[in-house]
């Protein structure tokens, strides 16, 4: 509670034209205020979010943030905080978004979570099971509407005195995120670095997987008392979410049956298509594991250690001042994906070879999926620091657990991987399998390889129209990001015709396979269908056959 002591800064001020009476303050985020409040007009207790970033100052956020309010508002259910309504006010001579909701007379979850772990070390399973069930329920609800939620933590919980729980802050990450992006030209990414999940660390775009991957975070805290991933700084969370694998929860709390461990396990596997598929999905097996569960009462091993995020190191993030010159040439990763020991003493896998995480030698990029990332990579990564935390945020994760889980907005560790290591995106796109020749190429740059012994002609007949990029479809998710279209398999010649006609920029790497022919697009990224912003068009690589057999 802040030195108001209970009362805020804004207590006794009103809002929309007097209805609104602000009260006593609630509490306090990184970027909000909760304030009860009264509504004179259907005289009840509401509580009322103000929202107090830069972003209000932006016309454009608030018109995203009404929008999001909007939709959140259509979401009835028990485990869901009602949105009542939203607008906009002046308040300490700033333009200030606020959204009316119920007040839930109850507490977060992080307040029960402290409890249970000064009387007994964790919650117990069974209790953490149901609660994350009920969350669960209330992301149904939200991923039915295609709504995400982005910011999935105990703070964003509440329990009622009753106990039943309530989910609230929907739509807020994601408008926030929004603006942030519209202002900024790189991979800013908004959330609260220990929930992250690994596609948003990367600043990729989310789906509904994500948001179960941070109930995943949130689970494995409830179950041993401990964050699986908790570092020093955000930038240093955000790579222990993408590198690093979590130790089993049963490690910490030796009362937890192996189904628990597998449940986490599976939510927090690094690529989203081995989470669990729904939100439904998750919430039967934790409903399955918290029947089977025997009430033992947690058992903490004293000391025992979940993920320190050390795998990042000053040789990768550098100071903010001191970033390092995007390396030209052929493309090596600055680091090795951290081995972290498990407590089943088997190796450890390296994150699944097919999401296209930052690696060592590369992994493919998905095949299309209806599930796929949404969002490109962002590009042009020279210009940002390596992180970069907004002023009225909390500096997050100093002193690690829930002290700093505040939701800030951080440069997005693909950011700073591509500052130090260029060519991320080379990697994503190197599937192993095909020989990626010679680094890249620009635009102007086509395949002019020599032929060997082997050789496949193009295919011209393969083309794909110039209104596929002069007119691509419009994302289903947002109607200002467009899909990217499919250029797989298509000659490469009539590919350069539509990026021209649309002025895109494209990067071409070479492979040799003499199956499709010279020319052939053999694979692209962004993948096809991916949203992207038509104001940033990222650059769009394209590895092209050269029609020469891959070199054994
Ligand atoms: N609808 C509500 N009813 C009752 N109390 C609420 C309500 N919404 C928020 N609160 C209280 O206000 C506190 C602050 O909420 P807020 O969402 O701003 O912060 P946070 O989630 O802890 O921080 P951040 O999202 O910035 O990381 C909550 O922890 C809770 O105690």
């Amino acid at each position: 509670m802040s030195q108001d002591a209970g009362q805020g800064r804004y207590a006794g001020r009103a809002l929309a034209g007097g209805r609104y009476q602000l009260r006593d303050l609630l509490g306090e985020g990184g970027m909000a205020s909760v304030h009860l409040a009264y509504d004179s007009v259907l005289d009840r207790q509401v509580a009322i979010k103000t929202l107090h970033t830069e972003l209000g100052r932006e016309q454009a956020f608030r018109e995203r943030f009404r929008r999001e309010a909007q939709a959140v508002a259509k979401l009835t259910h028990t485990n869901i905080v009602s949105v009542f309504d939203t607008g906009e006010d002046d308040l300490g001579g700033m333009t200030t978004p606020y959204i009316v909701m119920e007040y839930v007379e109850g507490r977060p979850l992080g307040s029960v979570l402290d409890e249970d772990v000064r009387q007994q070390g964790a919650m117990p399973a069974d209790k953490a099971l149901k609660i994350t069930a009920d969350v669960l329920a209330a992301l149904e609800i939200s991923h039915e509407m295609g709504l995400v939620h982005r910011d999935i933590k105990p703070g964003n919980v509440m329990m009622t005195k009753r106990g039943v729980v309530k989910v609230m802050d929907f739509g807020i990450a994601r408008a926030m995120q929004s603006g942030v992006t519209s202002m900024t030209q790189t991979g800013m990414v908004v959330g609260t670095p220990q929930y992250l999940s690994p596609e948003q660390a990367l600043g990729r775009g989310v789906d509904a997987r994500s948001d179960l991957y941070s109930v995943g975070i949130m689970l494995f805290q409830l179950v041993t008392g401990r964050l699986p991933f908790d570092a020093d700084s955000p930038l240093a969370i955000a790579y222990a979410h993408v590198q690093e694998e979590p130790v089993a929860p049963s490690s910490v709390n030796r009362s937890l049956p192996p189904a628990v461990d597998a449940l986490v396990a599976r939510a927090l596997k690094k690529n989203p298509n081995e989470r669990f598929p729904s939100a439904v999905a998750m919430r039967d097996e934790c409903l399955r594991v918290a029947a089977s569960c025997q009430a033992a009462p947690p058992s903490i091993v004293p000391g025992a250690q979940t993920s320190s995020g050390a795998g990042v190191g000053s040789a990768v993030f550098p100071p903010v001042d001191q970033s390092a010159p995007a390396p030209t040439g052929p493309v090596q990763t600055p680091y090795q994906p951290t081995q972290t020991p498990n407590p089943y003493g088997t190796p450890t896998p390296a994150p699944s070879p097919a999401y296209g995480y930052p690696q060592q030698g590369g992994y493919p990029t998905p095949a299309a999926s209806p599930y796929a990332p949404q969002h490109p990579q962002p590009q042009g990564a020279q210009t940002p620091p390596p992180y970069n935390l907004t002023p009225s945020a909390p500096a997050p994760g100093s002193g690690g657990g829930r002290k700093g889980n505040r939701m800030v907005i951080i440069g997005s560790i693909v950011v700073a991987v591509l500052v130090v290591g260029g060519l991320i995106g080379a990697l994503a796109m190197d599937d192993g399998g095909e020989d990626a020749k010679g680094g890249d190429t620009t635009a102007s740059g086509s395949p002019s390889p020599s032929k060997a012994e082997g050789y496949r002609g193009p295919d011209t007949t393969k083309t794909i129209e110039k209104d596929e990029c002069t007119e691509p479809e419009e994302s289903y998710n947002d109607p200002d990001q467009i899909k990217v279209p499919d250029f797989t398999f298509k000659y490469i010649g009539s590919v350069k015709e539509c990026f021209q006609a649309a002025g895109w920029s494209m990067e071409v790497v070479e492979v040799d396979e003499n199956t499709y022919g010279e020319g052939s697009v053999r694979d692209q990224f962004p993948t096809p269908g991916t949203d992207v912003d038509p104001e940033k068009m990222p650059t769009i690589q394209l590895k092209v056959s050269t029609g020469n057999p891959p070199s054994s």
